[in-house]
């Protein structure tokens, strides 16, 4: 099977020391639920940020559907852009605006600008968003703004606006870091059966290592900007989970990350999330 992503070789340093990625090389398949994993500050963010150039990395190469990430700018990067969907911890949802405009923000890269400010979305794109809010369990929350909703209930928003992009691959940053066990259950739960359903690729950044090995159809582990572990969550054994967080256990099952930042992204600002 041909690799939807190849990675080579890839190294972030962040201003003159700070080196982030210290040349990862990864090939990930069509369908592959993958869950990344390691302590706090191992790169796993600027890893899942260099996919999709919100962090330009340093050195590497990053082939994604046949194309150079790291080459591309301007259009050719939106365009490429447009073909990986990306979910955020702190959900990056409009506030003001109700849940089935927060989805159909997932085509704006395909809608002309004209359009989008009047909310001229298509049938075909309105009646595909109410089919994924179906799925997720929102179909009765459609007209609520979405902060009515609560923390669960925006990470699956978020979900459905990046399905609605119709992306190739999916990312995810800490997911469900801010959510209790119960919502993180649901949102992990849903990630997994559409990735089956649809064949998608997934790429999730976790803290939890009892909800990678239960998700994932394979865990990638990351220690000092470098791949320690990738296998299957069977090959995960308990010493090398001690391993990978060495004198960190208590990120193993770290909950809340970070809870208190904004949920929401300014009201007239469609979501970058770019935190260089
Ligand atoms: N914008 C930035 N500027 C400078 N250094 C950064 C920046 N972002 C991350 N770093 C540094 O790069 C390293 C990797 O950080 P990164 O956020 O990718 O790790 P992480 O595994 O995602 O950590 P966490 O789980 O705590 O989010 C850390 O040393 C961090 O301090």
């Amino acid at each position: 099977m041909e690799a939807i992503l190849s990675i080579r070789d890839l190294v972030k340093v962040y201003g003159k020391e700070t080196r982030a990625l210290n040349g990862i090389s990864l090939d990930f398949y069509p369908g592959e639920f993958i869950v990344v994993i390691g302590p706090s500050g191992a790169g796993k963010s600027t890893f899942i940020r260099c996919i999709n150039r919100l962090v330009d990395p340093t050195a590497g190469d990053i082939v994604f559907d046949s194309q150079h990430m790291e080459k591309l700018s301007g259009r050719k990067l939106r365009d490429q852009r447009s073909k990986i969907g990306m979910i955020f911890q702190h959900y990056n949802l409009v506030s003001r605006t109700n849940v089935i405009k927060n989805v159909l923000h997932g085509q704006l890269s395909n809608t002309p600008l004209y359009k989008s400010l009047l909310g001229l979305y298509s049938q075909q794109d309105k009646q595909e968003a109410v089919e994924l809010l179906k799925k997720v369990g929102l179909e009765d929350q459609m007209y609520k703004r979405a902060d009515a909703l609560s923390g669960g209930q925006m990470q699956r928003v978020g979900i459905c606006r990046a399905l609605l992009q119709r992306p190739k691959i999916l990312l995810a940053d800490e997911p469900i870091a801010s959510l209790d066990p119960v919502s993180a259950n649901i949102v992990m739960q849903q990630l997994h059966s559409i990735s089956i359903e649809k064949q998608l690729t997934c790429v999730v950044n976790l803290h939890q290592v009892d909800y990678a090995k239960r998700y994932a159809s394979r865990i990638i582990g990351i220690k000092k900007g470098e791949v320690v572990f990738d296998g299957s969550p069977s090959h995960l054994t308990d010493s090398i989970v001690r391993d990978i967080y060495e004198g960190k256990e208590s990120q193993m099952t770290l909950q809340n990350k970070g809870g208190a930042a904004s949920a929401f992204v300014n009201e007239d600002r469609q979501v970058s999330g770019a935190e260089q």
